[in-house]
C-alpha cells in the first residue's frame, strides 16, 4: 500500500504458494467491491451454507460460474434459492491469469495451464466470522486458485498438503493483496483464525472483509 513506512516483500510461503502484497491499486479495489454487492443481490446472492453436519459456516457467501455447497458444484442454488448462478465474467478470468503470471513469473509454468478460470468464490466475513483449516478439493483442475482480499485485514493460516494441523505459516492478508496457491501446493490446507475488524482502508468503504477466490473448475459446461 502507497504510505507505507516499510514495503511489505513479497513472500513465498511453501513451494507454488506465493503472497504479493498490494497487488490490486485502489481504484482496482473498487471496481472489484462493486463487482462483489451486485454480486450479492439476489437470486442467487450472498447466502449462509449449512454444512451436512447441522452447523452453519460464519461466512457469508455467494459464487459466479459454478455454484459450490458442501461438497461440490452445480449450475444452481441446490441448497438455497434455486436460482441459476450468476454468469462468470471474462474480465474476473483475465484478472487470474494476470494474477498467476505476476505470482509465479517464469516458476510453476507448466501449472498455468490454458483452461480458463470459470469459478469464483466470494466470501464476507464480518468482526466474528473466521474459517476452518480445509482443502480447496472439489474442481478436477490442478490450475492456481487466485485468492484477493478486500477490507479488514486478516490472518490467513496456509498450512501443509497432509494435515490440518502444523507445519503453517500465517500470513497478514490487507486490502488489495494478492495469494496464489498451486503447484506442489494446490491442495495444502489453509483457513482464516480472525480477521481484525476496523482496518479496512477507509477510502474503500467497506466495513468487514471480502475474500474472492477464482479457481478452474475442470468440469464440462452444459
Ligand atoms: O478468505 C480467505 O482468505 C480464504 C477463503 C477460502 O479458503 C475459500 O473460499 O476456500
Ligand atoms: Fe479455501
Amino acid at each position: 500500500m502507497d504510505g507505507e513506512l516499510f514495503p511489505r516483500p513479497r513472500a513465498e510461503v511453501a513451494p507454488g504458494a506465493v503472497h504479493v502484497p498490494g497487488w490490486l491499486d485502489m481504484s482496482a479495489q473498487r471496481r472489484l467491491l462493486d463487482a462483489c454487492r451486485a454480486w450479492a443481490a439476489p437470486p442467487a446472492g450472498l447466502r449462509t451454507v449449512r454444512m451436512p453436519a447441522g452447523g452453519e459456516m460464519s461466512v457469508r457467501s455467494v459464487c459466479l460460474g459454478w455454484h459450490w455447497f458442501p461438497y461440490g458444484y452445480a449450475r444452481t442454488v441446490v441448497d438455497g434459492d434455486g436460482a441459476p448462478v450468476k454468469p462468470f465474467p471474462e474480465w474476473l478470468g483475465e484478472l487470474a491469469r494476470d494474477a498467476v503470471a505476476d505470482a509465479y513469473g517464469d516458476a510453476y509454468g507448466q501449472e498455468q495451464g490454458t483452461e480458463p478460470y470459470d469459478i469464483a468464490l466470494v466470501n464476507f466475513y464480518d468482526g466474528k466470522a473466521r474459517m476452518g483449516m480445509h482443502r480447496d478439493s472439489d474442481e478436477k483442475s490442478g490450475a492456481p486458485v487466485v485468492s484477493l482480499s478486500l477490507g479488514d485485514a486478516c490472518v490467513f493460516r496456509f498450512g501443509n498438503v497432509s494435515d490440518r494441523g502444523r507445519p503453517w505459516t500465517d500470513v497478514e492478508l490487507r486490502s488489495g493483496d494478492l495469494f496464489v496457491f498451486g503447484g506442489p501446493s494446490r491442495l495444502a490446507h489453509h483457513g482464516v483464525p480472525r480477521t481484525f475488524p476496523g482496518t479496512a482502508p477507509p477510502a474503500l468503504g467497506l466495513d468487514g472483509r471480502l475474500n474472492v477466490t477464482l479457481r478452474v473448475s475442470g468440469l464440462i459446461m452444459g
